[in-house]
């Protein structure tokens, strides 16, 4: 008789703000036994930063082995603090894609990666960066909202093989990182479960997920975004779909910290209206999440539907049909959608000359960018 027994089921685990995120992700970095990867885009000096600079080092110091990718760009302010950490024999910290002019466009593929795994046991995905806006430790407050999943045991699949393999290939003279990932990654194109990785243009998961998610929507697309600025295609599905009768809501911040995102994504507006699209923002505070529900399927992580997530950036979501995960993520979207103002078609169309100049402009720098990068 075999004494195999398979790992318990864990229902991935939504987990909305950084005060509550953060200090799960600490306890199981603190009782970390043999190894710890992460992977980030944005990181800022500040007492989150330190907290885990120091962690990290008292894991290293028992023996438990780090690695990190930090992107180049998004790590700016703290690469002192990246070298002083390199110099333990058990961290080693590769930065990804420093900025080397010459390279003109190449220069905006950045890993927006958000991810923790530990002892290959236990991960953590979603959009959050190591920054003070996520979680401040002495207050423990979250001035940005944000969500993070939590994945257990067999549902942790191949993604530590995935992080290793992008690990080895920084720095090495191989082009792995600029052809397509040949990796189990493939599997998901089947599945639109587990995993979603984008690392190139070509081999775009989310992407692929979700153009065939929005393709079959029967009941309902719900998006949520930080910044929206989608493709073509995305809209068309948008506007295709809401005439069709399906419950089409797109929830989006009202504040945010990049202005000229906001009015690129108001610019959107007026179609997707005309179509039947619900839109809300939020203004209480920042909405920094990247959550979608297509009828019973759910997706979150770094993945903005915009031109740097859809184009450009090394992305990481994870997706699932759980009934627990789904029924957690459309009550953090209608607790969202509560506190947020709905666009009502009539109201937006009268909207102030203002308000219509800047998305006018935005547009026109956006078409400016993308004629510049060809
Ligand atoms: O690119 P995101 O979605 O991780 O957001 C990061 C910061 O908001 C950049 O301004």
């Amino acid at each position: 008789m075999s004494h195999f027994q398979p790992s318990k089921y864990h229902s991935p685990e939504l987990i909305i703000d950084g005060c509550n995120f953060y200090p799960a992700i600490f306890r199981e970095l603190e009782s970390a036994q043999e190894s710890i990867l992460i992977e980030n885009y944005l990181v800022e000096d500040g007492e989150l930063w330190d907290q885990l600079c120091r962690t990290l080092i008292k894991r290293a110091d028992n023996n438990v082995l780090i690695q990190c990718i930090f992107d180049a760009f998004g790590t700016l302010g703290v690469h002192d603090d990246i070298s002083k950490l390199s110099r333990h024999p058990n961290i080693t910290i590769k930065l990804f894609n420093p900025i080397r002019l010459h390279l003109g466009s190449e220069n905006l593929r950045r890993t927006h990666v958000k991810l923790f795994i530990i002892d290959n046991r236990v991960a953590f995905t979603g959009g959050a960066g190591i920054t003070d806006s996520f979680y401040k430790p002495s207050t423990k407050s979250s001035a940005w909202s944000e969500v993070m999943v939590k994945v257990q045991d067999q549902d942790i699949g191949n993604i530590s093989d995935i992080f290793q393999w992008k690990f080895d290939a920084i720095g090495s003279k191989s082009k792995a990182l600029a052809t397509p990932f040949k990796g189990p990654v493939y599997i998901f194109e089947k599945r639109l479960e587990g995993w979603l990785y984008a690392h190139h243009f070509s081999t775009h998961w989310i992407k692929r997920a979700l153009y065939k998610k929005l393709a079959s929507a029967q009941s309902r697309i719900w998006i949520n975004s930080a910044y929206f600025f989608p493709t073509r295609r995305t809209l068309r599905f948008l506007k295709r779909k809401a005439k069709e009768g399906i419950d089409v809501r797109i929830l989006l911040p009202g504040v945010t910290d990049v202005l000229l995102m906001k009015y690129l994504a108001r610019g959107r507006y007026k179609r997707l209206l005309q179509a039947g699209v619900s839109i809300h923002e939020l203004n209480d505070r920042f909405l920094h999440s990247k959550v979608i529900i297509v009828d019973d399927w759910t997706t979150l992580g770094s993945f903005n539907l915009d031109v740097f997530s859809f184009r450009f950036n090394h992305e990481l979501n994870y997706a699932s049909k759980d009934h627990d995960f789904l029924k957690d993520a459309e009550g953090f979207f209608l607790s969202k959608l509560q506190s947020a103002v709905e666009i009502k078609p009539e109201e937006w169309t009268n909207r102030v000359l203002m308000s219509k100049v800047l998305e006018r402009g935005a547009y026109k720098l956006a078409q400016l960018f993308m004629k510049v990068i060809k």
